[in-house]
């Protein structure tokens, strides 16, 4: 089941999302087990005295302590007007001595207000407060529109009682692997199982008052015709029939005649003027342009602006900023509204992590501007596929979008992990520090890891490194981090507190763990290279045990097709403790004229390009096999631009597969191999399936280096799908 919010001790509380204005007062009262009740139980406010029944006792009619709860224009809160703030969603709260007051500037509003008692009621006293609250972002929430598994029933259900604690008011369905919501089912209604899910899914978000928005994603495939604008009406009525009162259409990552701008915008405008209008009980469309950042935006050819002139003036268009994966700023904002003519409706491509399937993302939210308030329309946050995990994050999404000048992206994280798991937040706080960076990426995203500890790290290594001396302090430091971190892998791995959470998390608790157990190996090598051979040797091997270990589940789990493997303390932690690890068997080697292997990773292949979307690929081994990791963005790559695959010494490959995602890759790349790097040799490309993908015949050829060169004389833009070889 979904969890509630922990008991959370007075001096620390923070209310959540952060209020516009709130004042607490001294005093505080015990909630008297009597009170009066007057609210206009069938008016707007229905949903908060529902939900407010569910967190009081029931009340009887004689008491003088009074409990009163309304919407702006009921009879119960008319005495409270003026105190309500004239903003959609907003609501004044007050608790006094003897009476709680909830008066909402719109139904939401007054749900939100008793959310916020219901955050006050967790406290050991009820403290006196008077609270002015409303949201600066008119539509905040989640848009689950990743690549890969699909978030299940169960992990939806409770997202949106998450949504409804934390004043998120949209939830939009998107995911990008439904086949029932893209290319070419879009057209079918849902089966009787699926479709039961979704009815229980729009009732499950109407109690936590969120909007379910169902997207459909039919670019890849619809033909511009009456037929298939037919198709999308019939799906959407069948979606109205499970209740659903917000659609979207989704023209993101698609080529061909989808794309056309003018098309798109008549087929919406027919929506709004022959379903939304028609309905009269829907929520205005919102749309997904196919060019849906700056980056891959070509303005001149017309299209965003098309659609800012073309689409009906309430169709909301969405926007990622500046590239696919981007923080927000004024600039991003004064770019887009202007050419939609309209406030952008924010897809804020983080934490999501299907191009990093191998990283999980549980940083700060921070980068986003606090000052732009009033520039955007919505701000939805597009997850990872691990539902829970994905909380820390839309937290502090939902704390920024409500009150964007006030938030704080630390104590907002902070705060995030004390939500998630209450009891168990100190050890949770550890593992999250450490599993916050993407590791390099075909977009070039980045965030901070080990912030706390990095001063610590960077003092030992460069003490160690230059001086061959340790610094105590901050090897003191890393040796008590290393502790936690396997005190908590050990402890949150077996934690009962959040399953679903442990269970998305577990073969990342695996890794971290080792990563700690080999940092603290790496610590006594450290201790003993030049004072204590035995034990140097002992911890040496140890360490060497860990690598591999390491290795064994960075190759068993999650070895999905795009980034496989688990990753953990990738930017900052493993690399020292790599660095540490060489600097002390140099330091070994050098005082027993050792010659022990001084590699950490066994890493025998190097990737590098001119071309700089491609340096920015990471590239993996596994056993025999080497690969560069697939980058989803268009590569650019410019004439004469070059790729390089070196290995640490000739190696005999078996095999090597090529796929730019374009069918004649062999008239734009060369491919050549070269076996003491001064000697070039061109092998041809075949093509293997008909389309994009093609080999290399290199069977049995002795190679120290591959290289692919745009000969062209031009830019070209091509993917990088895949390119990877076997070795003998
Ligand atoms: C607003 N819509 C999107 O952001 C679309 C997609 C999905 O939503 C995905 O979750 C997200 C981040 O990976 N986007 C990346 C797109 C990558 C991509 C790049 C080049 C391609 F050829 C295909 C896909």
């Amino acid at each position: 089941g979904c969890l509630s919010l922990g008991m959370l001790s007075a001096q620390e509380f923070h209310l959540q999302p952060t209020p516009q204005v709130y004042e607490t007062l001294q005093d505080s009262i015990v909630l008297p087990d009597a009170y009066r009740f007057s609210a206009d139980v069938e008016g707007a406010a229905s949903d908060a005295v529902r939900l407010l029944g569910t967190l009081l006792p029931d009340h009887q009619e004689k008491a003088d302590f009074r409990i009163t709860v309304g919407v702006k224009g009921d009879k119960a809160v008319r005495k409270y007007t003026r105190l309500i703030p004239s903003k959609a969603e907003g609501y004044y709260l007050k608790v006094g001595k003897n009476e709680i007051v909830i008066a909402g500037a719109d139904a939401r509003g007054a749900y939100y207000g008793v959310q916020t008692l219901a955050q006050l009621l967790t406290l050991p006293k009820l403290p006196l407060v008077e609270v002015t609250d409303y949201p600066d972002i008119p539509y905040r929430g989640v848009v689950e529109g990743f690549y890969g598994t699909p978030w299940s029933h169960e992990a939806r259900l409770c997202q949106l009682e998450f949504y409804g604690r934390n004043k998120m008011n949209v939830y939009l369905y998107g995911p990008k692997d439904d086949p029932y919501h893209s290319t070419p089912n879009w057209r079918k209604p849902y089966p009787e199982r699926e479709a039961a899910q979704l009815k229980e899914l729009v009732d499950k978000a109407k109690e936590n008052n969120v909007i379910f928005y169902w997207a459909i994603h039919p670019g890849q495939d619809i033909k511009w015709n009456d037929e298939d604008r037919q198709n999308l009406l019939n799906k959407f009525e069948k979606m109205y029939q499970l209740g659903v009162r917000g659609f979207a259409v989704f023209f993101d990552d698609i080529s061909g005649e989808g794309t056309k701008a003018d098309k798109q915008a008549d087929l919406l405008n027919y929506l709004d003027d022959h379903f939304v209008k028609v309905k009269g009980d829907v929520e205005p469309l919102i749309m997904c342009p196919t060019e849906y950042n700056k980056a891959w935006s070509n303005v001149k050819g017309g299209y965003l602006t098309t659609l800012g002139e073309k689409l009906n003036k309430g169709i909301q268009i969405m926007w990622t900023g500046n590239s696919v994966i981007a923080t927000i700023d004024r600039e991003t904002m004064d770019f887009i509204n202007p050419l939609l003519k309209r406030k952008a409706y924010i897809w804020w491509n983080f934490p999501v992590s299907d191009y990093v399937r191998d990283h999980l993302l549980m940083g700060p939210v921070y980068g986003n501007a606090l000052d732009i308030k009033d520039e955007m329309e919505g701000f939805v946050s597009n997850p990872m596929e691990h539902a829970e995990a994905s909380k820390i994050a839309l937290y502090s999404v939902a704390d920024y979008a409500w009150n964007l000048s006030d938030y704080d992206s630390d104590l907002s994280w902070k705060r995030a992990i004390k939500d998630l798991m209450p009891q168990h937040a100190a050890y949770l706080e550890t593992f999250a520090a450490h599993n916050s960076d993407l590791g390099a990426n075909g977009h070039r995203f980045r965030r901070e890891e080990s912030v706390a500890l990095q001063p610590a790290l960077e003092a030992l290594l460069s003490t160690y490194e230059k001086q061959h001396i340790i610094d105590e302090d901050a090897w003191r430091q890393v040796n008590e981090e290393c502790c936690k971190i396997v005190t908590a892998s050990d402890i949150l791995s077996v934690s009962q507190e959040n399953q679903p959470f442990i269970a998305e998390i577990t073969p990342w608790l695996m890794q971290f763990k080792l990563v700690g157990q080999y940092g603290e190996a790496v610590l006594q090598m450290m201790r003993w290279a030049v004072t204590d051979k035995t034990g140097f040797e002992t911890a040496y091997e140890h360490a060497k045990s860990l690598q591999l270990l390491m290795y064994k589940v960075d190759t068993s789990y999650n070895q999905n097709p795009y980034q496989p493997g688990i990753k953990s303390g990738s930017k900052v932690l493993l690399p020292t403790f790599y660095a540490l690890f060489e600097a002390s068997v140099g330091l070994y080697n050098q005082a027993y004229q050792a010659a022990l292997d001084t590699r950490a990773v066994y890493m025998p292949y190097t990737w590098n390009s001119d071309v700089p979307q491609l340096a920015a690929l990471p590239v993996l081994r596994k056993g025999k096999m080497g690969n560069v990791s697939p980058s989803n963005e268009v590569i650019r790559w410019q004439a004469g631009g070059e790729a390089l695959l070196m290995m640490d010494q000739m190696r005999t490959l078996k095999s090597l597969t090529v796929d730019l995602g374009i069918a004649d890759a062999p008239k734009f790349i060369r491919l050549e191999i070269t076996a003491d790097g001064q000697r070039w040799e061109a092998i041809p490309l075949q093509p293997v399936n008909g389309k994009t993908r093609f080999k290399a015949e290199v069977e049995g050829r002795n190679v120290q280096k591959i290289r692919l060169t745009n000969i062209t004389g031009q830019e070209q833009k091509v993917y990088f799908k895949q390119f990877g070889f076997e070795e003998k």
